[in-house]
């Protein structure tokens, strides 16, 4: 997973040239288990972009390098959120994809973003009612 952060990021500081932070990491689907003895490569793009966040889609690929065979072995979508250190008011550029994979990907973004955004709006409704006190504060 760290891999995965660490790709996605590089993919985003080059999309927006500024500093980024993870607000989220979703879709994070384990296809094929990988073996000790293969390579993974790491891929990723920005699948899409609003104001100031940036979706990020990655994909995780094993090769076997005996037999040359490429397998999927997990896909992600996770979004980042671009950060200014002064109050300079800026937009991210937004995404024109190329290749076929790449519109295919950014062509359900909309759909995945208002989906996200209602779920955070779940989450955080959860999130309200939970415990911030220490688990033995109610030990006698
Ligand atoms: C290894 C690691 O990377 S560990 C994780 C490190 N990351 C962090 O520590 C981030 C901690 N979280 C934060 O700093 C804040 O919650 C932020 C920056 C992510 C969001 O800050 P907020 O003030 O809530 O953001 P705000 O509501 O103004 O929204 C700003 C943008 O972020 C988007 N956003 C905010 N939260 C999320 C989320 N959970 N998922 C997706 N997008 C989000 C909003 O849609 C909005 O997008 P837009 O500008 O393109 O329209």
């Amino acid at each position: 997973m760290t891999l995965i952060d660490d790709t996605a990021s590089i993919s985003v500081s080059r999309h927006c040239r500024r500093g980024a932070v993870t607000a989220s990491l979703d879709n994070l689907n384990f296809l094929e288990p990988l073996h000790a003895n293969h390579s993974v490569c790491v891929e990723s793009f920005v699948s899409g972009a609003h104001h100031k966040s940036m979706e990020v889609f990655v994909k995780v690929i094993g090769e076997n390098l005996t037999t040359g065979e490429r397998y999927l072995a997990a896909t992600c979508f996770t979004t980042f959120v671009a950060v200014s250190s002064d109050a300079e008011e800026f937009t991210v550029p937004r995404v024109v994809p190329e290749t076929e994979e790449e519109k295919m990907v950014c062509a359900g973004y909309k759909k995945r973003r208002a989906h996200r955004l209602h779920e955070r709006d779940d989450y955080k409704e959860f999130a309200a009612e939970l415990s911030l006190e220490l688990p033995w504060a109610d030990e006698k």
